[in-house]
C-alpha cells in the first residue's frame, strides 16, 4: 500500500494554517450566517439520515480534510481492499469482509481465486442449520428441541454478535441466546445456572480455536454437559464450531459437519458477517440475519462508489480527523438514544481501538501525530444521567455520535418522544451552550439578588460549541443495523489510511497473552516468585497468601 505520511501533505499544512483560523469560531455564528447550513452538511443513505452540520467546520475545512483523504492515498485504498489485495501486511493477508456480505454474488477474488463460492457454501450451511435449530428440528441427546444456545468465544468472536442480537432483540426467534466471554468462572457458572443440557446447544466461537479464554470455557461446558449426557457420542448434538482452524476443531472433539468455517482474510473484529454470526442468525432466524449483511452491502457499494463529498465513511473519518489532529481531542463517544443498541459503544471499542490503536506507520516509523481516539459511550438517556456533565462543561473536547431510531420497536405512551426529546435537546445544548448573559437574565427573572447572581453565574455558563454528528433512522431494523455497522467500520479504515497505518493486525493485544501464559504455572505452587520487578512479584507473593 501507498505510504504517506499524513502531515507532510499539502492538505495538512493547509490545515494547520486553517485551524488557526477555525478554531475559535462558533458554530452558532456559522448557522446564523447560512441558512442553508443543516441541509447543506447532512446525507441520506436509505433510511439513515446524518447530520453533521454541527461541527465545527465550512465549507474550507471540508475540501481541505477531503484533499488530505486523496493526498493519502484513500481512494487506492478503498480500491485494493475490494480487490482483494494483501492491504494488512504485517499478517501478509488480504481484507475481505466486504465479501462476506456480498449479496449481489458478483465474484470477488483473493489470490485469483473467487472466494464467493466458499462464502455462499457457508451461508447455506448456517441457513440449513438456523433452521434446525429454530424450528426444532435439530434434537438433543434425549430427543428434546434446542431452546438455549450458549455463544462461547471473546473479542470478535463475541462482541459483534452479542452487540446485534442485543440491538435486534425484537427479532427474536423462540431460541434464547448466552454469551459468556469472560474467563473468570463466573460468566459461565452464572450462564449455566438456568440451563438444562439436554436442551442447551453450545457455539465454541474462535477464529484461531487456540484463544485462552474460549477454550477454558469451552472445556467446561463440555464437563458440564458430560456430566449429564455421559457419552461423547452426544457431543455432536450440542457443540458446534465456528473457526479457521479445522484441526484444533477436531481435537476438541467436535465433527467437521459441526463445523462452520471461515477464512484468515476475516479479521476477528470484522467477523460477524462471517460463520461467527451463527449466534445472530441462531437469535433472529437466518432470512434476519441475511438483511444485516444486504444493509451492509449496501453500504459497501455507496462507500465504494460515492464521491467523497457524499460518501458518508469518508466524512465521518475526516470530521475525526479534524477533532483527532487539529483540535488535540482524545475520545470520541457513541451515544445511542435506543436501549436495544446497548453494546454499540463497547462493539465499537474493539473495531476502533484495536484497529487504529498502533503508534508505528506502514514503514515502521514510530508516528509523531495521533492515531486512533479513545472510543466510548453509553445509551442516552442513562448517560446524560452520568458523564455528560463532561461532555457539556469539562475541559476536554469529546466529539460525539447520537445516533437514534424515529420509530421505536416499544411505542408505549410518549416514552419515545421523550427519548427523542433528549437527543435533539442534548446536540442543540451542546452546540448553542448558555452565555453568562442569558443565566444572568434567568436569575434575575427569578428574583435572585445581585450578590447570589454574582456568585453562581459562571458555574451555570455552558461555552457550547460542542461538535457532534446526528444520525437518525427510521427504525433499528436488521438492513439499517447492517448499514450502519459497515459506515462505522469503513470510517475506521479511512481514518487508518489517513493515519498511514497498519487497521487491521493487532500485535498490541500479545505482550499480556504471552505473560499470562508464563505466569499461569507460577501460581501453581506456593513458592515465592522472585522472576519478576518488585511490583508483580508482589502482587504474585500476596495473591498466594491471601487465597
Ligand atoms: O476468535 P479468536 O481467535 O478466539 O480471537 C478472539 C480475539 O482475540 C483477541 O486477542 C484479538 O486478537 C481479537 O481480534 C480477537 O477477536
Amino acid at each position: 500500500m501507498k505510504t504517506v505520511n499524513p502531515t507532510s501533505t499539502t492538505a495538512w499544512k493547509a490545515l494547520e494554517a486553517h485551524f488557526a483560523d477555525m478554531k475559535d469560531v462558533q458554530m452558532k455564528d456559522l448557522f446564523d450566517t447560512d441558512k442553508d447550513r443543516a441541509d447543506k452538511f447532512s446525507l441520506t443513505f436509505n433510511d439513515i439520515f446524518v447530520d453533521y452540520s454541527k461541527n465545527i467546520i465550512n465549507d474550507d475545512t471540508l475540501k481541505l480534510l477531503l484533499d488530505l483523504a486523496k493526498e493519502t492515498g484513500v481512494a487506492e485504498g478503498i480500491k485494493s481492499m475490494f480487490a482483494g489485495e494483501h492491504i494488512n501486511e504485517t499478517e501478509d493477508r488480504a481484507v475481505f469482509h466486504v465479501a462476506l456480505r456480498n449479496q449481489s454474488n458478483e465474484p470477488m477474488k483473493v489470490d485469483g481465486e473467487d472466494v464467493m463460492i466458499e462464502v455462499n457454501h457457508v451461508l447455506r450451511h448456517m441457513k440449513e442449520f438456523t433452521e434446525k435449530v429454530t424450528s426444532g428440528e435439530w434434537k438433543g441427546y434425549t430427543g428434546k428441541s434446542i431452546t438455549d444456545v450458549v455463544n462461547i468465544g471473546i473479542g470478535g468472536s463475541d462482541l459483534g454478535p452479542y452487540m446485534v442480537t442485543e440491538a435486534l432483540k425484537p427479532y427474536k426467534t423462540n431460541v434464547d441466546i448466552h454469551f459468556v466471554s469472560n474467563v473468570d468462572g463466573t460468566h459461565i457458572a452464572e450462564t449455566l445456572k438456568g440451563l438444562n443440557p439436554e436442551t442447551t446447544l453450545f457455539i465454541i466461537a474462535s477464529k484461531t480455536f487456540t484463544t485462552q479464554e474460549t477454550m477454558t470455557n469451552a472445556n467446561s461446558a463440555r464437563d458440564w454437559f458430560l456430566e449429564a449426557a455421559k457419552s461423547e457420542n452426544h457431543i455432536m448434538m450440542h457443540f458446534v464450531a465456528l473457526s479457521t482452524n479445522e484441526e484444533k476443531v477436531r481435537e476438541f472433539g467436535i465433527a467437521p459437519e459441526n463445523m462452520f468455517r471461515f477464512w484468515d482474510w476475516v479479521g476477528g473484529r470484522y467477523s460477524l458477517w462471517s460463520a461467527i454470526g451463527l449466534s445472530i442468525a441462531c437469535s433472529i432466524g437466518f432470512d434476519n440475519y441475511q438483511d444485516v449483511l444486504k444493509g451492509a452491502h449496501a453500504m459497501d457499494n455507496h462507500f465504494k462508489t460515492a464521491d467523497f463529498e457524499e460518501n458518508l465513511p469518508v466524512l465521518l473519518a475526516v470530521l475525526g480527523v479534524w477533532y483527532n489532529n487539529f483540535f488535540g481531542a482524545e475520545s470520541h463517544a457513541l451515544l445511542p438514544y435506543d436501549q436495544y443498541m446497548h453494546r454499540f459503544a463497547a462493539y465499537f471499542q474493539q473495531g476502533d481501538m484495536e484497529s487504529n490503536g498502533k503508534n508505528v506507520d506502514r514503514e515502521g516509523n514510530v508516528v509523531d501525530y495521533q492515531t486512533g481516539p479513545i472510543i466510548w459511550g453509553e445509551p442516552g438517556t442513562n448517560g446524560q444521567h452520568a458523564f455528560y456533565q463532561l461532555i457539556h462543561q469539562g475541559t476536554k473536547m469529546i466529539p460525539a455520535d447520537f445516533i437514534a431510531p424515529a420509530v421505536s420497536q416499544n411505542p408505549i405512551g410518549d416514552h419515545h418522544a421523550k427519548l427523542l426529546s433528549n437527543f435533539f435537546a442534548q446536540t442543540e445544548a451542546l452546540m448553542t451552550g448558555k452565555s453568562e448573559e442569558t443565566v444572568v437574565a434567568e436569575f434575575k427573572a427569578a428574583g435572585k439578588s445581585d450578590e447570589e447572581i454574582e456568585k453562581l453565574k459562571t458555574f451555570k455558563v455552558f461555552e457550547g460549541n460542542r461538535p457532534t454528528n446526528s444520525i437518525l433512522m427510521k427504525k433499528v431494523t436488521p438492513f439499517t443495523l447492517g448499514a450502519l455497522i459497515a459506515m462505522y467500520e469503513h470510517k475506521i479504515f479511512v481514518q487508518g489510511l489517513v493515519w498511514n497505518i497498519f487497521s487491521f493486525d493487532q500485535w498490541g493485544v500479545e505482550l499480556g497473552k504471552q505473560l499470562a501464559n508464563k505466569i499461569l504455572p507460577e501460581l501453581e505452587n506456593n513458592d515465592k516468585i522472585t522472576a519478576h520487578d518488585s511490583s508483580t512479584n508482589q502482587l504474585i507473593n500476596k495473591y498466594k497468601e491471601m487465597r
